[in-house]
């Protein structure tokens, strides 16, 4: 039987738990380093006692960035089968988290299965599920309805969920001070705000925080909390509505943390490339250094069919400047529901930014696989850099579309391959170059 609630819990009293071993041999990392990190609330785990075929994954300061898929079933698509193609997927290219943002029929059918098969961790927007598990109209909801749908997800085993909790009363005025280009794009914070304005109620995860955090720490689910108020264009970036959510979100993870549950920051959105780092910096100071978690940032809004570009180059900066958890972006965003080829280029979008990233913060063992794929290149081993690459399907197929002339090269250089030259030459052999009419 375990003795103690929650990962934070046990951190903060020395416990070792299986997912802080777990995850400090995946980081290459002592397990005290971890387990000081989860005490603090710097790095989370999100560990859901009833999800049972999870492979425990560490979001925070000084581990690997990690990436999260979107995907679900929705009222204009709903395809179960695509949807588990889509976790599979996920699963095998390396995806350490899956949010399942189904908001159409029997959603916890599909949860059910989603968790039951998925080493990697499970979030969910309860208040997207509020009205199809309720049953009700979003006016007819009561503060204590919301409270059950995120007990029910609790039970069924979802590591982590999404909770805009920010948006009160005092973080709606500066909005509504203020005024911005895009208002609300945040999906949960529009339905919260509309519920809020129409019966006048304060944000009933607000208002009851206590009580949420109360169901969150019997399961060990993780509180992401979420960011109703982040930038839906660049040009509202940075502005009064989102800081005064993410102080109130400091705040909050503050009082997540004395209950011991787990916290991660919900962040931006579309914001400009040289506003990027400062608002990382902001959210460490405001939240106490809880981990934070990106969708993006998308750094122009010009680009639709692109997006998983500009939020690439978005997530490669804000996690070198110290975001820990990108959210990916695929080329489909803004435009409609992204079918398999849209999630795979998603995925591989954000692992680069991921990735990027781990390099440039020095990680341990980051650049092992470029120097393995350098070594393989150098070798001119194709089978070799097609078993390294993110995407070795796409890497094989490019490669034999245009096969070489010459054995062991590539057709973009062919027969001048500069490698296949300087490793002969280094090797003391002599090479010979003939023109077209040469009679070599
Ligand atoms: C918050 C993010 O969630 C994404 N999002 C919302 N619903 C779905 C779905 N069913 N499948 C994939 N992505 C989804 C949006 O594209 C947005 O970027
Ligand atoms: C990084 C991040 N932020 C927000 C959401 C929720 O979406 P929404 O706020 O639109 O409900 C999400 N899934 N991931
Ligand atoms: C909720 S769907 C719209 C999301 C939007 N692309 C954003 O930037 O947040
Ligand atoms: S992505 Fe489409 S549906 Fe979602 S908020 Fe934007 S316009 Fe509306
Ligand atoms: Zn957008």
């Amino acid at each position: 039987m375990r003795n103690y609630a929650t990962q934070m819990d046990a951190a903060k009293r020395g416990i070792v738990t299986p997912e802080i071993e777990t995850v400090a041999k995946k980081e290459n990392r002592p397990v005290e380093f971890i387990m000081e990190r989860v005490a603090k609330g710097t790095i989370a785990i999100p560990a859901n006692i009833n999800h049972k075929s999870l492979s425990a994954e560490a979001v925070g300061d000084g581990t690997r960035v990690k990436i999260n898929v979107n995907l679900g079933i929705s009222g204009d698509c709903k395809d179960y089968e695509m949807e588990l193609r889509k976790v599979r997927m996920a699963v095998d290219m390396g995806a350490e988290s899956i949010m399942d943002l189904s908001n159409y029929g029997k959603t916890n059918t599909f949860r059910k299965q989603l968790i039951d098969m998925s080493p990697a961790m499970i979030g969910t927007v309860p208040m997207y599920d509020a009205i199809g598990y309720l049953e009700k109209d979003l006016l007819e909801i009561t503060a204590q309805d919301f409270l059950k749908v995120v007990e029910a997800h609790a039970r069924e085993g979802v590591d982590f969920m999404t909770i805009h909790a920010g948006i009160n009363r005092r973080a709606v005025e500066a909005f509504m001070r203020e005024g911005r280009r895009m208002n609300i794009v945040s999906r949960g914070g529009s339905l919260l705000f509309a519920w809020m304005k129409m019966t006048g109620n304060e944000n009933p995860f607000f208002e009851y925080y206590d009580e949420v955090l109360d169901i969150l720490r019997r399961y060990d689910v993780t509180i992401s909390l979420g960011d109703a108020l982040r930038p839906g264009c660049i040009d509202d970036a940075s502005d009064a509505g989102q800081i005064s959510e993410l102080i109130e979100l400091g705040n909050l993870a503050q009082r997540a943390w004395a209950k011991d549950v787990q916290v991660m920051i919900e962040g931006p959105g579309h914001m400009a490339m040289n506003e990027i780092a400062a608002n990382m910096q902001m959210e460490k100071r405001l939240c106490h250094g809880a981990p934070f978690y990106v969708l993006g940032p998308l750094v122009t809004d010009i680009a639709p069919g692109y997006d998983h570009i500009t939020s690439a180059i978005g997530g490669a900066i804000a996690a070198q400047a110290g975001a820990n958890f990108l959210c990916y972006v695929t080329p489909a965003e803004h435009l409609r529901l992204p079918d398999e080829n849209d999630v795979r280029e998603g995925i591989v979008a954000s692992k680069i930014a991921a990735h990027a990233a781990d390099i440039a913060l020095g990680l341990p063992g980051a650049r092992d696989r470029d120097n393995a794929m350098a070594d393989a290149r150098h070798k001119l081993d194709w089978d070799a850099q097609f078993a390294l690459a993110l995407d070795p399907e796409k890497a094989e197929r490019f490669y034999n579309q245009v096969p070489p002339t010459e054995r062991h090269t590539c057709s973009m250089c062919g027969k001048m391959c500069a490698v296949r030259t300087t490793n002969m030459i280094l090797e003391g052999k002599e090479v010979k170059f003939c023109s077209e009419k040469g009679a070599c």
